[in-house]
């Protein structure tokens, strides 16, 4: 199976050297002239993925035709906010029904789109096959092999399942489910939990304070998942508590490193301006806080992280609002 990858950082190329390990005829897209003659030449991301040797047989491209001719699955791992531009510059080298498996979790700023609706916006015409690709899976275990399971969410159970077989392999192990939704929520929501967990952490408020934030941020997350159409159950899975468990202790998460270095006293902006790779839920959180009021769901673990993000709210400020809301039922 031909097998295209738009997207050449830690995921992109994590997911792409699966593929070809797996010996599917993949090919990696990137915009980055130098990092595709690289990685032809040394077999290695040595920007996004120093130390992981990819597959000889792995082969990158700039060259967006040449990536999409007679490809099965394109594979999309461009962070969210580039996600929409990156499919406007290659819809004309789709082909009809493509089957799209989006593996970027965010949520798009400018219209508060999820992953699928930025799909449909762009490439509706076409009628695409969409998937979601979400779940516990931090890019260098993933590459060394370390088991990791995560969930496919497609609406088409029976075209799930054919993704599901054709991208599964002995270490990287894949459920479906028809909750596309969900998954995509899921998986974009639980970065916003992961800064907030490591600015308590950075502020050293220790394993209570952590797993009160892990809970009830199940909680926002299913709450709002619900009230655009996701399945509650769906976040009790890999692509909700189980990415949100991860990415809220797992010190590699971008997402919890940026909330460790606010807890600490940093400023986002230069936090952000020291980082190679995408931290999602910044974005994400603004996103979702816009989308949160205009749907009127209470998100107040959200809505405390926006403020500090955006309005320069001290951390323990935060944290002590929080604590003194009215007391409720769980
Ligand atoms: N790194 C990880 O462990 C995992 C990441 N993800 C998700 O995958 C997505 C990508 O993340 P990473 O690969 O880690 O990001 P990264 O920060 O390692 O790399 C970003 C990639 O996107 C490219 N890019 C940036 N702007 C672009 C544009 N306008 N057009 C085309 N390409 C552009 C960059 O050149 C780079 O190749 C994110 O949504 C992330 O949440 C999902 C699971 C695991
Ligand atoms: O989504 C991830 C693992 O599942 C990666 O998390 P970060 O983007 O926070 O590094």
């Amino acid at each position: 199976m031909k097998i295209a990858v738009i997207g050449a950082g830690a995921w992109g190329t994590t997911l792409a050297n699966v593929c070809a390990r797996k010996g599917h005829d993949t090919i990696l897209w990137s915009r980055q002239h130098d990092m595709v003659s690289r990685l032809n030449r040394e077999h290695e991301n040595s920007w996004y993925l120093p130390g992981i040797a990819l597959d000889p047989r792995l082969t990158a491209t700039t060259d967006m035709a040449h990536a999409s001719e007679n490809a099965e699955i394109f594979l999309w791992a461009v962070p969210a906010q580039f996600t929409r531009q990156a499919m406007e510059n290659c819809v004309e080298h789709l082909p009809s029904r493509p089957i799209i498996v989006c593996a970027s979790k965010g949520i798009e700023l400018s219209t508060h789109m999820t992953m699928s609706q930025v799909v449909d916006d762009v490439l509706g015409d076409l009628r695409p096959h969409y998937a979601m690709l979400s779940g516990p899976s931090f890019a260098d275990e993933v590459s060394r092999d370390i088991p990791t399971t995560v969930t496919l969410g497609c609406a088409d159970e029976k075209r799930g399942r054919a993704i599901r077989d054709a991208l599964s392999t002995e270490h990287f192990r894949i459920y479906t489910t028809t909750d596309y939704r969900g998954v995509e929520l899921g998986g974009a929501f639980k970065n916003i939990i992961a800064i907030a967990a490591g600015i308590a952490d950075g502020l050293d408020f220790g394993s209570n304070a952590r797993a009160a934030l892990i809970t009830r941020g199940l909680t926002e997350m299913s709450r709002l998942g619900v009230a655009l159409g996701a399945r509650a159950e769906t976040f009790q899975g890999l692509s909700g508590l189980g990415d949100l468990v991860l990415t809220c202790t797992g010190d590699a998460s971008r997402n919890r490193q940026v909330g460790l270095q606010i807890g600490r006293g940093r400023k986002l902006v230069d936090i952000l301006g020291e980082m190679r790779s995408v931290a999602e839920g910044v974005k994400t959180t603004e996103a979702v806080h816009s989308l949160a009021m205009e749907l009127g769901v209470d998100l107040p673990i959200t809505s405390e992280l926006h403020q500090v993000l955006y309005e320069d709210k001290s951390p323990r400020q935060a944290v002590a609002e929080l604590m003194t809301r009215d007391l409720r039922d769980e």
